[in-house]
């Protein structure tokens, strides 16, 4: 019963490979992939892999970065599971979705939703979530005290803030800097503006869901960037570098057991 887990995001693919489709399997293997090397996949760190008999994935950089992945995986002797990939619904695995429009919530920011409600129910009593993803984009979600999620914030993510600041100016192309709490050059300047934009945005969905749940939240953050950002945060952080893959194991146990 192994299975492949797959998080298809905007800047990188990340794939694990666990013993069993459900929350505490053993990780047997994992790697992430550029966009631009998925044509890497069969011949490079698959090649190596056991066949899994299960494959669950979420992706948000479209349907073309999807048809890729099923090509690497038709190109694999003996891999013959049907590829799953999550569309968010109204409800799963004891989250509810309170977006306008349910399935246009991005499918990575339902997975981590639920991962991180998993997570926390683990290790103690129901309680309000902020949960922060820091990659390409960075996104902001709040679930209160019964698993619904309430909305959440999309902001640009450091490289897009930087990009955007150096397209748009004259003389804002400096090398990366340090996140200082007083900026004495450009570099830290503009490290240190991208980094506090993520921490003010958070921290105001901190204090809003503070206020509409009467009850201090449990913060998790994920994400290719995020260890960047935990030393910044106003509140206490726990980083939970597995969290969609979690998400994709408790969705998995679901479907599978
Ligand atoms: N070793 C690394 N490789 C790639 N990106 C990294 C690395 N460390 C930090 N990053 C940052 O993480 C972001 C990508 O994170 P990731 O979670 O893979 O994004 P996405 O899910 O949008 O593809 C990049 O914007 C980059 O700034
Ligand atoms: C917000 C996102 C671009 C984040 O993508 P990422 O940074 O993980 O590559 C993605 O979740 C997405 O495309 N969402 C769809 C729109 C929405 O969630 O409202
Ligand atoms: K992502």
């Amino acid at each position: 019963m192994t299975f492949l887990a797959i998080d298809i995001g905007n800047t990188r693919l990340k794939w694990a490979m666990y013993e069993a489709p459900h929350p505490g399997a053993a990780l047997l293997a994992h790697g992430a992939e550029f966009l631009e090397h998925i044509e890497r996949l069969a011949e490079g760190p698959w090649s190596k892999l056991p066949t899994p008999t299960h494959m669950l994935g979420c992706v948000v950089a479209g349907e073309t970065a999807r048809r890729r992945v099923h090509d690497q995986i038709e190109l694999m002797l003996g891999w013959d599971f049907e590829p799953h990939w999550v569309v968010p619904s109204a409800q799963e695995a004891g989250v509810t979705n309170g977006y306008d429009h349910p399935m246009r919530l991005g499918a990575d920011r339902w997975v981590a939703m639920i991962g991180a409600r998993h997570h926390v129910l683990q290790r103690g009593p129901e309680r309000p979530l902020v949960v922060v993803m820091v990659g390409t984009a960075v996104t902001v979600d709040a679930l209160d005290t019964q698993g619904n999620f309430l909305g959440g914030l999309i902001l640009p993510g450091h490289g897009i803030m930087l990009r955007a600041l150096e397209s748009g100016t004259a003389g804002l192309h400096v090398p990366t800097g340090s996140v200082t709490p007083f900026p004495k050059n450009t570099s830290d300047a503009l490290t240190s503006g991208g980094t506090y934009a993520i921490a003010g945005a958070v921290e105001r969905m901190y204090q809003h869901l503070y206020l509409h749940c009467s009850m201090e939240p449990a913060c998790i953050m994920a994400g290719g960037a995020g260890w960047k950002m935990v030393p910044s945060m106003t509140r206490p952080f726990e980083l939970v570098d597995n969290l969609i893959f979690e998400g994709l194991l408790v969705i998995a146990q679901q479907r599978w057991k």
